[in-house]
């Protein structure tokens, strides 16, 4: 085989109380990587497209070949020649698990044009180098669910321990995008690295509570519990909007709202699609009234990950 296409997609990062240790991926968008063998040795980006000329070309400095590199130095495999060319389907800095994706789809489209040697799971450490690469942390809450699919929870990083739960059928995510831009790098830094007991307690209820709501398809419970003591009051002063927004969707047929991943985008959780059309439809009316445009993307939870095209 001498050229493979793979996709990954998107993802939700954190789903409110669990920040750094839960994550789901949507249908769409993702990114799209192409990687072809070539004779000369070395692997080099080819093209990017969609990125409007911001993202590096340098292979050791980009999320979709650092993975790679990383990858055929594990395998033992030297002087191998490539090149990649990457789709870029998403916004830099959304909250939407941009850099998660190329990472995701370049390391699942590089082992399978080695012919498989690794398992999914085996490729999740390769895939945390991109996000390192991306935010100077190795945080699996993208990368887990858009390489494996289905909502991926995290117990443990070291060693690392990641597995993924069940979801109600009728659970839809509504994604909106304001037109703003957020580094994780920049979002993480400005986080208090120490925690109250009140707000630990809160916390440890809410990610129970939500956990057992996804596994009971307890809506009521889901709702209740997405709920963020410790990360939201923080963050949310970087988005525009971000209390009306949240009480838009609530009103309007949401279970529940808060940031996705490191923002700016927000996100909703709601039963069935109509309510997280109409959810969407009115967060995106919100940031419209304040003069900001917004994509709106409404997923059921994609199961299933990235995929070989
Ligand atoms: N292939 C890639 N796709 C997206 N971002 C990348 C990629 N490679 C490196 N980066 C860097 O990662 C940063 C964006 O990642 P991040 O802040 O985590 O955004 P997001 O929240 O959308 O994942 C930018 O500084 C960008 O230059
Ligand atoms: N847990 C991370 C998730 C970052 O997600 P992204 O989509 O903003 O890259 C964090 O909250 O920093």
């Amino acid at each position: 085989m001498n050229s493979i296409r793979a996709f990954a997609p998107a993802t939700v990062a954190n789903v409110a109380c669990g920040f750094d240790i839960f994550g789901f991926a949507i249908e769409a968008p993702g990114d799209v990587v192409e990687i072809r063998r070539r004779d000369e040795p070395g692997v080099v980006i080819k093209e990017i497209t969609g990125d409007e000329g911001r993202l590096p070309r340098n292979a050791e400095k980009n999320a979709v070949t650092v993975v790679m590199l990383h990858l055929l130095k594990h395998l033992g495999i030297k002087d191998f020649g490539a090149e990649v060319v990457l789709h870029k389907n998403m916004p830099l800095g959304s909250g939407m698990g941009s850099s998660a994706a190329s990472a995701v789809a370049g390391v699942v489209a590089m082992n399978e044009l080695l012919g498989n040697p690794l398992s999914r799971q085996e490729l999740l450490p390769f895939a945390m180098e991109g996000e390192k690469i991306a935010s100077g942390s190795a945080h699996a809450d993208n990368v887990g669910p858009s390489l494996l699919g289905g909502f991926v929870v995290i117990r443990s990083y070291n060693p690392l321990d990641i597995f993924t739960i069940p979801v109600p059928d009728d659970l839809y995510c509504t994604l909106v995008h304001p037109d703003i831009e957020i580094n994780t790098k920049d979002a993480r830094f400005i986080l208090r690295s120490e925690v109250s007991l009140k707000n630990t307690i809160a916390q440890m209820g809410n990610v129970a509570g939500l956990v057992a709501g996804l596994m009971k398809s307890d809506y009521e419970l889901i709702g209740r519990s997405m709920v963020d003591v410790i990360i939201e009051p923080v963050r949310s002063i970087l988005i525009p909007e971000f209390n009306v927004v949240k009480l838009a969707a609530i009103e309007n047929g949401a279970l529940g709202c808060s940031i996705s991943g490191s923002g700016p985008s927000m996100f909703a959780l709601s039963k069935g699609k109509a309510n997280a059309e109409s959810a969407g439809l009115a967060m995106q009316q919100k940031f419209a009234d304040a003069g900001i445009e917004s994509s709106m993307h409404v997923s059921a939870i994609n199961k299933n990950g990235a995929a070989i095209l």
